[in-house]
């Protein structure tokens, strides 16, 4: 069977810009293949992306201006799209996870989860005149899941091992983790994920704040590195009921973003840090929630843990995890032969991949969901 040349496009909570991953896939499950062919960051027109971060604080806004956000951001996927086809042969599907404005967790019976991506496939497939699948999470939700870690069907096929029990974590604006079994027998029904907590949400607003906005993130975790935790306010925020909420679970910048961050800053009054150690301290959450969770809800470390997504270029903060791991090497995905940063896009390439094979992208003991579903809505073009 020749492979299938897709698109996968990913803006995610750090609203730092779309995420292409122009892929070839073939194969289906255990034979999955994918060939990365080019991969690129295309920012946001800034105005559009202070846009998206005020509604997504909150901001009132009138239906008239959320469906011209809609469009804008639909028309940034849709160039995205086609710039990184330049050059080379083109894709004949695209999957779009578009750009989440809203995630309200499943609540029980009678309460779905509620989850709004923006960017709509319609207008992505229209520009573009190519087939487009977005609106990856609702057939989740539908099932009574989280509608969230979505990618861990994809880690399970792209990076399990053999004989090692893999974490593979994701640190984007907020971190999730896919926990991979080695493959034995039944492998797949142990895997788990969720939501580990923040991932960077927390120390990009910080940094936004201290420079008042001049710098967006913290590069490498310089500025961190330069400053000392202080361990009795890590304690005091771990104590989160977030931290201590057992899986299914996945969480988004409505708790760890700006009001979580304000918080942060009054707690660290009473111990007059600095802003560096503010910021070591911030980091320090991450890594530890991340660590405490491993601890928590896995049946035993894993034997790698291995990272994808913005935060792995945190190289102070890959040096806390490493410390609080102890003997559990911690790598990137890069190591393995998939690149780190495009992860999201390409597992969004394979899933929209799934969904025209009509195969089901969900792990119901991942998301919660009562079954595996097809995940995504099919926008196809008109003449
Ligand atoms: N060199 C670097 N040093 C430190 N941090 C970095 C570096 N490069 C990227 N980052 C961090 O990674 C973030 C972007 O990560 P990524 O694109 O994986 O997030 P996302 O996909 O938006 O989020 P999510 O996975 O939650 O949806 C930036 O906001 C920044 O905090
Ligand atoms: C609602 C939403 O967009 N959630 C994102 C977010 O970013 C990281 C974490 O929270 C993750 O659960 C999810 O994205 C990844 C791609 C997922 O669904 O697997």
């Amino acid at each position: 069977m020749q492979p299938t040349r897709v698109i996968g496009l990913m803006s995610g909570t750090s609203v730092d810009g779309i995420d292409a991953a122009l892929v070839e896939i073939a194969g289906k499950d255990s034979d999955l293949k994918v060939e990365l062919i080019a991969g690129e960051t295309y920012p946001y027109p800034p105005q559009l992306r202070e846009q998206i971060l005020e509604i997504g604080t909150g901001a009132a806004v009138s239906i008239a201006d959320l469906a011209a956000i809609d469009d804008a951001i639909a028309h940034a996927f849709a160039k995205a799209a086609q710039l990184i086809q330049n050059g080379h042969q083109a894709a004949t599907l695209i999957g779009s996870h578009g750009q989440t404005v809203y995630h309200r967790p499943y609540q029980g019976l009678g309460n779905l989860g509620y989850s709004l991506q923006l960017g709509r496939g319609a207008l992505i497939a229209h520009l573009t005149r190519i087939t487009t699948i977005s609106n990856f999470r609702t057939g989740d939700i539908m099932a009574h899941g989280h509608g969230a870690p979505l990618v861990c069907k994809v880690d399970a096929y792209l990076l399990s091992h053999t004989q090692k029990k893999r974490c593979i974590q994701n640190i984007g604006g907020i971190g999730n983790v896919t926990y991979l079994p080695d493959q034995s027998d039944d492998w797949l029904s142990q895997i788990r994920g969720w939501d580990t907590g923040p991932g960077n949400s927390l120390l990009d607003l910080a940094v936004e704040h201290f420079t008042n906005g001049a710098k967006s993130y913290d590069e490498n975790g310089n500025w961190a590195a330069s400053g000392t935790p202080c361990y009795p306010l890590v304690e005091q925020w771990l104590s989160h009921e977030y931290f201590h909420l057992a899986p299914p679970k996945s969480t988004g910048r409505e708790l760890f973003g700006v009001a979580y961050l304000h918080q942060c800053l009054q707690d660290s009054e009473v111990y007059e840090l600095n802003t560096a150690d503010f910021l070591a301290t911030i980091t320090e959450l991450t890594a530890a929630s991340i660590v405490h969770s491993y601890d928590t809800f896995l049946p035993k470390r894993p034997d790698q843990v291995i990272l994808c997504g913005g935060g792995s270029r945190n190289t102070y903060l890959k040096d806390r995890l490493e410390l609080l791991l102890g003997k559990v090497p911690v790598l990137t995905t890069d190591e393995t032969g998939l690149s780190a940063v495009f992860k999201e896009a390409i597992a969004f390439a394979v899933l929209a991949y799934w969904r025209n094979l009509s195969i089901p992208g969900n792990l119901p003991a991942v998301t919660g969901a009562s079954q595996e579903v097809l995940l995504g809505e099919i926008y196809g073009t008109y003449g």
